[in-house]
C-alpha cells in the first residue's frame, strides 16, 4: 500500500543536492521510480538514492551497516549533508538489522533465498543491491568458485623437467622463485592470478607458461591460447611482449615448433571484440549458449575489467577452458562499479597457502613457499600468486610508488623532494603544467613539421612514438586542472608557440582519444591517435592510431565521439606508459584516493613530475583507500 508520508522535506533535500552537484539527477529519478512500484517508506527511498550514488561512485552495492553508520563518508558529503538528508526523511532506522527489516518489507525487494519475483533491489547477506549488480556477483562468485576448486592432476616430474629449462636463463634475484612457481600453479588449475606491480615479469612469467602449456599438451598443435586485455593498446603491449618473450624460449621446449604454435594463437584481442560486443546492447555474441572457442584465455590488464564485464567473460568460457588472469591489485578499479581483481586478490600479499599447495609447488617447480606465506586462504588463493620483485622500478619512481601504495606519506615527500627523475612543483599554477606540455609536445609536433607529413608508415610510426613518450595525467575531468581545462590551455599556448594551426576542431597535431566504441571504424574507448595530413588527399586529415608495430588511419571526419588528448585522466591511461610522466592534481582532492596516485605514477617509466596547486592534497590522497562495497568475497566464500 502506498505510503502517504510527508516527505515533500526530502525531495527538497534531494533538490537541493543535485543542485549542489552532490547527488546524480539519475539518483532521484531512480527512487521516485522505486516508489512508483510499491512501497515509498523513507528508509525505501534513502537506500534507493544512497545505492543509486554508490553506483555511480564505482560500488556495486550499498552495505546496511555503512548506511546505519553514516554513508557520507562513502559519498564525499559532509556529515551535516547526510543529516540533514536524513532528518528530512523522518524516522530512519537505527542499526543495520532495522534496515535490512524494513527494506525486506517493501515489495520492490527481493529477500534472497524467498520467492523471487524479479524485483528491481536485491537484498542479500545485509547488502543491497540493483538486481543486474547481484546477478553479476552472483556468477562471478559461483564460477570463480567452481574453478578455483577444480584443480587438474599433473605430472610433476615432467612438469619440473620442462619448466627448469624455461626459467633456466632466468635471473630470478628472489628466494622463493615466485614467477616459477606461478606458471606451475596456474598450469594446474582452472582459474589462476599473477599480480604484481610494474615490471614484476607477469608478461614475462606468462609466455613462460604458454610455453609450458604447448610442452605439456597432449596434442599442442590443437591447443587453442586466446590473449585478451580491456583496451586495444593493452592488448597490443601484451602481444608484443609476449612474442618478444616467446622468441627466446625456441630452443627449450624440445621438439616443438614454438614460433609455428605460438603464430596460430594470433593477436591479442580486446575484451570486447573477443566476446563479440554488439553496438548499442549490453549483450554479447558470446555467451552460455554460444561459448568462446578456447582451451585457455589469458587476460591482461585485469585489474581495468569492470564486473558486468568480468560476469559476461565467465559466461562466455567454456567449462573445461583455462582463465588466467594478469594485472596490478593495487592500481585504479575500472571507472564502472566493481573492483573485482582487488577482491579476487584479497589474500595474494599474504598468500594464505596450504599444505597441499607448498608439496605441490615443491613438486613441480622445486621452490619452497616460506612458512610466512602459509596459511589456509580458501581455494581461489591457492590459485593466486603475487610476483614481489619489480626489475625495472628499483629507482626514485618505484620507490615513489612503494610508498604510496603503502600510504606512508611522509615517505612519497621524501622521495619526492629528493629530486632526480622524480619531481614536485608544489604551489603550482596552471601555467606550469601548460609549460611542461609545451616541452613535453614539441619533439613530435617539431617532427610533424619537419616531415612534411609524407604519411610513409615508418615516419608516422616515428611521430606516434615521440608523442607516447611523453603525457599529462589529471585527476579530474573539470576546473583548471582538469582534463578540459587544461587541454584547452595547452592547445592555446601550442597556438601561441606556432607548433599548431588551429583552424576549427580539427587539425594537423590534434591528439585525440576515442570516447566511445566504433564498429563502423574500428576504434574503441580509449584508444589514442593523432591527426596528420592525408597523403592521398590533399586537404584532408586522417587520424593514425598505433598497434603494436603497427599503424592504422582514420577519416578525421568520420571520427564521432573524439577529444583532444594532451591531458587524459589517469583512469584512461591505464595499461599506458610514458617515459615522461606529469600527473596534476586538483586544489580539492576530496574524491581522490591512493588507488589513483599510485596509478598514475606507475605509468611513468622514466621521470615522473607531479604538479599541484596545494601540497595537502597528496597527503590526503594517500592516506584514503578506496574501499569498494562489493559483496564478491563473501560470496565466493559461500559454500
Ligand atoms: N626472471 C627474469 N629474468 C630476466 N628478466 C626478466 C625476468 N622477469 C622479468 N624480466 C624482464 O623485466 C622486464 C619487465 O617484465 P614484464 O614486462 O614481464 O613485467 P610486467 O609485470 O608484465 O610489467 P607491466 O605491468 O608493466 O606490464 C622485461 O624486460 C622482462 O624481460
Amino acid at each position: 500500500m502506498k505510503n502517504e508520508l510527508p516527505q515533500s522535506d526530502l525531495w527538497s533535500q534531494v533538490a537541493l543536492l543535485t543542485e549542489a552537484g552532490e547527488m546524480r539527477r539519475l539518483s532521484g529519478a531512480f527512487a521516485r521510480f522505486v516508489a512508483s512500484l510499491g512501497s515509498d517508506s523513507p528508509a525505501l527511498m534513502v537506500a534507493c538514492l544512497v545505492l543509486s550514488e554508490l553506483e555511480g561512485r564505482g560500488h556495486s552495492c550499498l552495505v546496511l551497516d555503512d548506511l546505519a553508520a553514516g554513508p557520507h563518508a562513502l559519498l564525499g558529503w559532509t556529515a551535516d549533508q547526510w543529516n540533514e538528508l536524513a532528518a528530512a526523511a523522518g524516522t530512519l532506522p537505527r542499526n543495520a538489522k532495522g534496515w535490512s527489516e524494513q527494506l525486506t518489507a517493501a515489495e520492490q525487494v527481493w529477500h534472497a533465498g524467498d520467492l523471487d519475483f524479479d524485483q528491481p533491489l536485491v537484498l542479500d547477506g545485509g547488502r543491497l543491491y540493483l538486481r543486474r549488480y547481484w546477478r553479476d556477483e552472483a556468477l562471478v562468485a559461483d564460477t570463480i568458485r567452481t574453478r578455483a576448486a577444480n584443480v587438474r592432476q599433473v605430472d610433476a616430474a615432467d612438469v619440473k623437467l620442462k619448466v627448469d629449462r624455461l626459467f633456466a636463463s632466468a635471473r630470478s634475484g628472489e628466494s622463493p622463485d615466485w614467477q616459477k612457481l606461478a606458471s606451475t600453479i596456474a598450469l594446474r588449475g582452472s582459474v589462476s592470478i599473477i599480480t604484481g606491480g610494474p615490471g614484476t615479469g607477469k608478461t614475462y612469467t606468462v609466455a613462460r607458461l604458454i610455453a609450458l602449456l604447448f610442452a605439456t599438451s597432449a596434442d599442442p598443435g590443437h591447443l587453442r591460447i586466446a590473449l585478451a586485455a580491456p583496451t586495444g593498446k593493452a592488448a597490443a603491449r601484451l602481444k608484443q611482449s609476449i612474442d618478444k618473450a616467446l622468441d627466446e624460449l625456441v630452443d627449450k621446449v624440445g621438439d616443438l615448433n614454438l614460433k609455428e604454435l605460438a603464430a596460430r594463437m594470433g593477436s591479442a584481442r580486446t575484451l570486447h571484440s573477443l566476446l563479440g560486443a554488439r553496438p548499442d546492447t549490453r549483450s554479447f555474441a558470446h555467451n552460455k549458449g554460444n561459448p568462446l572457442d578456447v582451451d585457455v584465455l589469458i587476460v591482461d590488464e585485469a585489474s581495468m575489467v569492470h564486473l558486468e564485464m568480468m560476469a559476461s567473460l565467465l559466461d562466455a568460457l567454456p567449462p573445461h577452458a583455462m582463465l588466467v588472469l594478469l594485472g596490478d591489485k593495487d592500481q585504479l578499479a575500472s571507472v564502472e562499479a566493481g573492483a573485482v581483481l582487488g577482491d579476487l586478490c584479497h589474500d595474494a600479499q599474504a598468500g594464505g597457502y596450504t599444505q597441499a599447495t607448498l608439496d605441490y609447488a615443491l613438486a613441480t617447480s622445486g621452490e619452497e613457499i616460506p612458512a610466512s606465506y602459509t596459511g589456509n586462504a580458501g581455494a581461489l588463493a591457492q590459485q593466486t600468486v603475487m610476483l614481489r620483485h619489480s626489475r625495472r622500478f628499483g629507482g626514485p619512481i618505484g620507490q615513489l610508488a612503494l610508498a604510496v601504495n603503502g600510504g606512508d606519506v611522509e615517505r612519497a615527500h621524501q622521495v619526492l623532494r629528493a629530486g632526480g627523475p622524480v619531481e614536485w612543483i608544489e604551489h603550482a599554477h596552471q601555467q606550469h603544467v601548460v609549460q611542461l606540455g609545451l616541452d613535453g609536445y614539441t619533439p613530435y609536433l617539431d617532427a610533424i613539421r619537419a616531415g612534411g607529413g609524407s604519411g610513409d608508415s615508418a615516419w608516422v610510426s616515428g611521430v606516434l612514438h615521440r608523442f607516447e613518450a611523453f603525457r599529462i595525467l589529471c585527476a579530474v575531468r573539470d576546473g583548471e586542472w582538469g582534463v578540459d581545462g587544461l587541454n584547452g590551455a595547452i592547445e592555446h599556448k601550442l597556438q601561441g608557440a606556432g607548433l599548431i594551426r588551429r583552424h576549427g576542431e580539427w587539425y594537423v597535431g590534434r591528439p585525440v582519444m576515442v570516447t566511445r566504441n566504433d564498429y563502423g571504424t574500428g576504434v574503441f574507448n580509449g584508444d589514442i591517435g593523432l591527426t596528420l595530413n592525408d597523403p592521398a588527399r590533399p586537404g584532408s586529415l586522417r587520424v593514425y592510431f598505433l598497434e603494436g608495430d603497427k599503424v592504422r588511419s582514420v577519416l578525421a571526419t568520420r571520427l564521432r565521439n573524439v577529444e583532444t588528448a594532451y591531458a587524459m585522466t589517469v583512469h584512461k591511461s591505464q595499461g599506458s606508459e610514458f617515459s615522461h610522466t606529469v600527473m596534476a592534481l586538483p586544489r580539492d582532492g576530496k574524491m581522490i584516493a591512493r588507488e589513483l596516485v599510485y596509478t598514475g605514477i606507475t605509468r611513468a617509466s622514466e621521470r615522473f613530475t607531479l604538479v599541484s596547486p596545494a601540497s595537502a592534497v597528496l597527503g590526503e590522497a594517500i592516506s584514503r583507500k578506496t574501499q569498494r562495497a562489493s559483496g564478491l568475497r563473501e560470496l565466493i566464500a559461500r559454500a
